[in-house]
């Protein structure tokens, strides 16, 4: 194969991925150069692919510096920072990495359910700190058996729906449509959702549909005893509402694995002992990664030999 340029959106985080990316293209890191404009104009006739992840994608003004670009390849399963309907009008290829990661993803919702309602990160800091030596730690509350709302029944819903079944957790769902062949209940409000169940999970895609999809209005349907779960984007959920909302108890607790404006965090949150917060790992298992990079570069090549793309989007 001819040495094809490609142009490296998020930074270098994963050594196996730029290794394979480095043995079979040129590759031009985006995040290293001190200069990122004089740095895309003076590859922009070589650069035929971006790859990207979930915070780092290709916006329009990026896609249209790029005369010979035709394919993204994403290492996320998350497009939302992909200007999608640039790349339909100017016929580029986008793809992302779905499938390989559900299990990782999901595994974590229902990691976040147990650390917030078992208070797993609390008693564990309360072993540390030698409290334990001076009296038992306090009562929480059970998981099993909780009722679970989930916004967005995709593939990633289905496996925390399925997993939280195995706790005899009852499953209700909101999604745009009732699905067909699906047991749990389905809401046709996220507001009415959130009224009934005890575990809100979001599970859904972001778009312009879903920013802000649990405002303060869910938040307070959820109420004082219900948790909030995010594996999803931060901007999902109208952030500055949460904190407020926990920090004067009108919601019961949160477990968050993304935010608003990653890697900055709302302080407030730190000191609540009922919000569980992890720096967006939902995918971050050495299995899973390899996997999502093998699909990256697995996508690239079937472009560049004229085969058809592995997960394609666009
Ligand atoms: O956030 C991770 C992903 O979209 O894969």
């Amino acid at each position: 194969m001819e040495t094809i340029g490609v142009l490296m959106t998020c930074p270098p985080f994963f050594p196996y991925l730029l290794e394979q990316l480095e043995k079979r293209f040129t590759l031009y890191k985006l995040q290293n150069a001190p200069d990122k404009t004089q740095f895309i104009n003076s590859h922009k006739n070589s650069i035929r692919a971006i790859v990207g992840s979930g915070g780092f994608g290709a916006d329009a003004k990026l896609i249209d510096q790029l005369p010979k670009l035709e394919i993204i390849s994403s290492h996320s399963v998350g497009l939302d920072k992909v200007d999608l309907p640039k790349c339909k009008e100017k016929g580029i290829r986008v793809t992302n990495t779905p499938d390989v990661l559900t299990d990782d993803v999901a595994d974590l919702a229902i990691g976040l359910m147990l650390a917030v309602l078992r208070r797993l990160c609390e008693s564990d800091r309360y072993v540390r700190s030698g409290k334990w030596k001076k009296g038992v730690y306090k009562l929480t509350t059970k998981f099993t058996g909780k009722s679970v709302g989930i916004i967005g029944l995709g593939r990633i819903g289905m496996a925390i729906a399925k997993r939280a079944e195995a706790f005899s957790c009852p499953i209700s769902y909101y999604s745009r449509t009732e699905k067909r062949d699906v047991k749990y209940k389905y809401y046709p409000s996220v507001v009415e959702l959130a009224a009934n169940c005890q575990i809100l999970v979001i599970a859904c895609a972001l778009t312009e549909e879903t920013r802000h999809i649990v405002n303060r209005e869910v938040i307070n349907a959820l109420g004082p005893m219900g948790v909030l779960i995010n594996i999803g984007r931060g901007p999902h959920i109208d952030e500055p509402e949460m904190v407020s909302a926990l920090l004067e108890s009108r919601l019961g607790g949160a477990g968050l694995d993304v935010f608003e404006d990653e890697p900055n965090v709302p302080e407030q949150l730190f000191r609540l002992e009922n919000v569980v917060l992890l720096p967006h790992v939902g995918t971050a298992t050495v299995e899973t990664r390899k996997a999502m990079a093998d699909l990256v570069v697995g996508n690239l090549e079937a472009h560049f030999s004229n085969k058809p793309l592995l997960t394609p989007v666009v």
